[in-house]
């Protein structure tokens, strides 16, 4: 099938490799990039099934500047809450394009590792079980893909484990052992079910390939930027110096202030979130932060 990734950082190319397998694919981004079948962004909006891989801040501005409607499907690649509005992506992108034509991908997958072809399960999400299945049957051999009509839970678990992991890193980076690592990552995946549950979202789903699978990968990896911010952190870095270190996106931290808001608006109880927003934006030491979570 004939499709077109949206956004080259590293998941977007990752996506493009992946998907190149058993397709026609182009990709195209912001920037030009020296990349086989990089086409002008308008070439690749004519594609009927598009793969959008931008961070979940620049959606709503991309989306306004540059979608052409001409009832394209999407995959979601991005995993994030918008921060100024705390709207889900499935409502971001719903102010562009009906529900039935949006799909959400999620699960454990470090770029790194999708584009060296090694083996990966993920998970499709949409309303639309025709449109998920065409997605997940477009993957290559090297990726098993599951499909779910779960949008919201899938959309929850994949932004809100970003946020847990900061908390992995912190609690690596301070030394705290195995065994609280263990704690924060089961109380974490306790904290993002309770979150979704209030959005309608299936308890199940947290304990998918998208929650928990996710989970356990990114709060415990050096690999994800997210693990790597929390590090940062627990070194006494400014996220400012983390960030610029960083050099990629870490959509944790934008997430984190998210849910802080969600969390005040709704009544919400997330003690983990609510740790990271406070080491993030009020500069809270992260010894203080184990402190408070224990008591
Ligand atoms: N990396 C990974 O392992 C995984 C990442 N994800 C998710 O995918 C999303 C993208 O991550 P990733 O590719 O790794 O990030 P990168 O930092 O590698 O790349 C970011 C991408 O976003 C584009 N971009 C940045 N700002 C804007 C903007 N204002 N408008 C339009 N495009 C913009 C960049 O375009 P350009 O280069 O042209 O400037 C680039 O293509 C995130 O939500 C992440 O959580 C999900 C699963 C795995
Ligand atoms: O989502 C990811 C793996 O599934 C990537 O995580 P990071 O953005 O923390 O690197």
């Amino acid at each position: 099938m004939k499709m077109a990734i949206i956004g080259a950082g590293k998941w977007g190319q990752a996506l493009y490799h992946a998907y190149s397998q058993k397709n026609d694919v182009v990709i195209s981004s912001r920037h030009s990039k020296a990349i086989e079948n990089f086409v002008p962004m308008s070439e690749a909006l004519k594609c009927e099934y598009l793969v959008i891989a931008i961070p979940a801040q620049f959606v709503r501005g991309w989306m306004e500047e540059n979608f052409v409607d001409h009832g394209q499907k999407i995959l979601v690649a991005a995993k994030g809450i918008e921060t100024s509005t705390g709207a889900f992506l499935n409502d971001v992108y719903g102010d562009f394009v009906s529900a039935d034509r949006l799909a959400f991908i999620s699960g454990p997958s470090f770029a790194a590792e999708v584009q060296k072809s090694l083996p990966t399960a993920l998970i499709i999400s949409s309303t639309n079980h025709e449109l998920a299945q065409t997605y997940a049957d477009a993957l290559p051999k090297f990726i098993k893909g599951y499909v779910s009509s779960d949008v919201v839970g899938a959309e929850v678990s994949g932004a809100y484990k970003n946020v847990i992991a900061i908390a992995g890193g912190v609690c690596d980076g301070l030394g705290l052992g195995n065994n609280a690592r263990a704690a924060l990552i089961s109380r974490g995946l306790v904290e993002m079910t309770r979150f979704g549950e209030a959005f309608g979202a299936k308890t199940e789903t947290f304990l998918s390939l998208g929650g928990a699978g996710d989970l356990f990968l990114t709060a415990s990896s050096t690999l994800s930027r997210n693990y790597r911010v929390g590090l940062g952190l627990a070194k006494g870095k400014d996220m400012d110096e983390i960030l610029s270190e960083l050099g990629e996106v870490a959509e944790g931290v934008p997430t984190a202030k998210a849910l802080h808001k969600i969390a005040k608006e709704k009544e919400i109880y997330l003690p983990i979130a609510a740790e990271v927003y406070a080491m993030i934006e009020e500069g809270k030491d992260p010894l203080e932060s184990v402190k408070d979570l224990l008591d």
